[in-house]
């Protein structure tokens, strides 16, 4: 069981993470969603302790992890990060095997942990198990950093957008694999993504954060049925029937004037891109260009209107 008693983190005048709650059961999945700057990242990280946290604890089975050295903690806790981090000067063996080899653990038993492993990611170890990264696919070398983040089994697995760089398709595969090899191997994890319906796919409990708040803690279904404010219902839109015929309805449809920052996407691309990106970036409108120039901008406000038309 983890536990997360009032943790807290404040930057300056920032509460980055304010004084958030929540237990996780031993094989579970537990899945942090919110916008970006919510303190999503900063929650994951203060679990292992690449941030301190200004005030509050974690405990793991009931042990504090403020009392335990960070890099012996960090051994316990498996991280795998968006973009997979692995080493590419070493094969994909050496790579899955780098917690197992730091524990000094035998030869056979890593070898043994490699190949179930690469198996259960439907990577024949025969072919994988000599590769460096740069022969892999995208997905392939994505598969690898997880496997090596479940290597030596941790009590608890932290992943931090891990699949927001790989295509849709490939994404959903992702999500299924690691669902299947989590329920198999009994695995503890925490995820955090900016992504609703990948929570609500993956998660056996999904928290959302905002502004650094913890605002409701529940299973899927009760998230979807009882959103706990406002916020959570927009978040919980994003995977529902309005929302998604947003997918089929052009920018052009709701270019506006006036001022937007940041990246900008095309009259052709859909009001659900447009939407994904403000949910991504925290932007409340989006520039639009045809053939490179801009023609206005999109607003977060607009796609919502829109989106209840279609209610
Ligand atoms: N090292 C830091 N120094 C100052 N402020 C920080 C630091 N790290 C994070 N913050 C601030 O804390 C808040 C939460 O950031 P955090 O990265 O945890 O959010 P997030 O939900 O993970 O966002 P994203 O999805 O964009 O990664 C933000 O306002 C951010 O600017």
């Amino acid at each position: 069981m983890i536990e997360i008693d009032n943790l807290t983190k404040i930057y300056g005048d920032t509460h980055a993470v304010d004084a958030v709650t929540m237990r996780a059961e031993t094989g579970s999945i537990t899945v942090i969603v919110g916008t970006s700057g919510s303190g999503k990242t900063t929650l994951l990280r203060m679990i292992n302790r690449l941030e301190e946290p200004t005030s509050g604890e974690v405990r793991i089975n009931g042990e504090p992890t403020h009392v335990e050295k960070p890099h012996l903690l960090r051994r316990r806790i498996g991280y795998a990060i968006q973009g997979h981090g692995l080493f590419p000067h070493h094969t994909v063996a050496r790579n899955i095997a780098a917690v197992p080899l730091l524990l000094g653990w035998k030869k056979q038993k890593i070898r043994d942990r490699v190949d179930e492993l690469l198996t259960l990611f439907s990577m024949e170890p025969a072919a994988f198990r000599d590769r460096y990264p740069a022969e892999l696919s995208g997905g392939q070398q994505q598969r690898v950093g997880v496997a090596r983040a479940l290597a030596s089994r941790p009590e608890l697995l932290l992943m931090d957008e891990p699949f927001g760089a790989l295509d849709p398709i490939i994404r959903a595969q992702a999500q299924d694999d690691l669902r299947r090899i989590q329920q198999r191997l009994g695995s503890t994890i925490m995820l955090v993504t900016h992504d609703m319906e990948e929570a609500i796919r993956l998660g056996d409990k999904v928290a959302v954060m905002d502004g650094g708040r913890l605002v409701q803690h529940a299973a899927p279904a009760e998230i979807i049925a009882a959103p706990a404010t406002d916020f959570v219902r927009d978040m919980v839109g994003d995977v529902e029937r309005p929302l998604r015929l947003l997918s089929l309805i052009p920018l052009a449809e709701l270019i506006e004037d006036g001022p937007a920052d940041g990246d900008a996407l095309p009259a052709d691309a859909s009001l659900r891109d447009a939407l994904s990106t403000c949910l991504w970036t925290g932007r409340s409108a989006v520039p639009v260009t045809r053939e490179g120039i801009v023609v206005g901008r999109v607003t977060f406000e607009a796609i919502r209107n829109r989106a209840e038309l279609h209610a």
